[in-house]
């Protein structure tokens, strides 16, 4: 088992971090700090566990360069040495005219390219340390993730005075569907809440058509606004600078199947990293993710797709990310990264992502079943049933909080089933309070019963959404 430093402790690392760089760039002693110690919450022993952690953090990439390491230099030129990609190639357009020349008549392309490179706000993608390290694959079995530990410098920031990142407010959302003969609204979300912050990483649940890609896409940005409530980042609306602060991992990847993975994350660092940046720079910047996402092994294969074999599912989806993280964002969102992956490559997975989020970034995704293993991963839960939320909280509470008011599994259940269950209205497992399930039938004349339990539809909105109002807490707002 990989020892994971816990959340506090590297907001702790990255506060010394960075009050460390301002003593720096004051001249002052880069020694312990007030500041420091207000973060980390005091504590003697703090700036040893802080420059431990720190240590382990910055060194986190093993392609980065480290000050005075003649073995690091070494391992530097081997790994350029490996670059056998031709950038000029890329750049002049044939890679990418050989892959879409070869991909019978289908075009592509990238997820997420379309962000122009001025609008690429001053990042640091590139860190001083180096790591001997070669992490071994993923898939492989040993997991050593390597992530990015440098998060953009307003994140520091909030986090050195505990801002939340990201807050939605009681967030609603219609769409106008226009018939040949009517026009009707259709209501996909009603009044959800909640927030998360910068090294947590949120988790959407429910059943299919319950408004997870659409809430999704609203905190991404990639909805226009929602038609009621408010959405904020650092208690500031969308805007077009955030937009290149966020990384968005769509459902469908869309990836050249005839370029390697090396081509493609070179691909995605050369359109995507600011134009200061040299070529060696992008380049490097994209070596030093294949190995923070552990695809080094599988860096030469191609993609693949429907007529070239390529990468793993599981490769395909680190590769997806890869594309996102290139950029350093400060926020990254995920649909569904886990879909069409076997329970062991989708803790990886979300293992993965949980690196990201400890090195200060903020983490959104949607998960459709998740093992009790990988929900016990999630930091924040939200539950959502027809559009409506259901749970929102740590994920770690919501079991009990379900029991608080009466709902538990009948039977020895994962909790994400459990959940996914109620939020259904499928109670054949579930033993829930009987005056509510009265209740229900009682307001229901035409009720529709299975096994003597209200159908799903019936239960759906009035039972939880009753139960919410009644109940204090339920959903917390740490
Ligand atoms: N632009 C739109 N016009 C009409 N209906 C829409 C639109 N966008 C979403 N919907 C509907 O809103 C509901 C929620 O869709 P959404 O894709 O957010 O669900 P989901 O929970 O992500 O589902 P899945 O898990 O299957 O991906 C669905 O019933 C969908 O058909």
């Amino acid at each position: 088992m990989m020892d994971r430093p816990s959340t506090t402790s590297l907001l702790r690392t990255k506060s010394d971090q960075l009050v460390e760089a301002f003593s720096a760039a004051l001249g002052g002693g880069t020694k312990s700090s007030p500041m420091s110690g207000d973060v980390a919450g005091g504590g003697g022993g703090s700036e040893t566990l802080s420059r431990k952690s720190s240590r382990r953090l910055t060194g986190a990439s093993p392609g980065r360069s480290g000050v005075g390491s003649k073995n690091n230099t070494h391992i530097r030129k081997s790994r350029s040495a490996q670059l056998k990609f031709d950038l000029d190639e890329v750049s002049s357009g044939a890679a990418l005219s050989r892959a879409s020349s070869a991909s019978l008549g289908l075009s592509f392309s990238f997820t997420g390219f379309t962000v122009p490179s001025d609008e690429i706000a001053d990042m640091k993608p590139f860190s001083d340390d180096d790591d001997d390290d070669i992490p071994e694959d993923i898939e492989a079995g040993t997991r050593k993730m390597k992530i990015q530990a440098e998060p953009t410098l307003p994140i520091y920031l909030k986090l050195l005075i505990l801002t939340k990142i990201v807050q939605f407010t009681e967030v609603c959302y219609k769409v106008v569907i226009r018939g040949v003969t009517s026009t009707r609204e259709k209501e996909i979300l009603t009044g959800i809440s909640g927030s998360v912050d910068p090294g947590e990483v949120l988790a959407m649940m429910g059943p299919s058509g319950s408004g997870k890609t659409t809430l999704l896409s609203l905190l991404g940005g990639r909805v226009k606004e929602p038609t009621g409530g408010s959405i904020t980042y650092n208690e500031q609306p969308y805007s077009k600078h955030l937009k290149s602060r966020i990384g968005f991992v769509t459902q469908d990847d869309i990836l050249f199947p005839h370029l390697t993975v090396r081509e493609t994350l070179t691909y995605a660092a050369r359109l995507r990293l600011p134009k200061k940046l040299t070529k060696e720079e992008k380049q490097k910047r994209a070596i030093d993710v294949i190995y923070e996402l552990g695809l080094e092994r599988c860096q030469d294969t191609m993609i693949g797709g429907s007529f070239v074999r390529g990468v793993s599912g599981g490769e395909r989806k680190r590769v997806c990310i890869g594309n996102e993280i290139i950029i350093n964002p400060s926020l990254l969102f995920l649909d569904e990264p886990t879909s069409g992956l076997d329970s062991t490559t989708a803790l990886r997975t979300v293992e993965i992502l949980h690196d990201i989020a400890e090195a200060g970034k903020t983490v959104i995704t949607t998960i459709h079943q998740p093992s009790s293993r990988l929900f016990h991963k999630f930091d924040k839960l939200i539950l959502l049933g027809k559009g409506s939320l259901l749970y929102f909280g740590k994920a770690s509470e919501a079991m009990d909080y379900f029991s608080t008011i009466g709902c538990t599994p009948l039977i020895s259940m994962n909790p994400a089933e459990f959940l996914l269950d109620l939020a259904n209205g499928n109670l054949n497992d579930v033993s829930v309070p009987s005056e509510l399930e009265d209740k229900v039938q009682i307001g229901n004349s035409d009720t529709e019963t299975r096994n003597g339990k209200p159908s799903p539809t019936i239960v759906h909105e009035p039972y939880f959404l009753e139960l919410f109002k009644n109940v204090d807490g339920c959903m917390s707002y740490p």
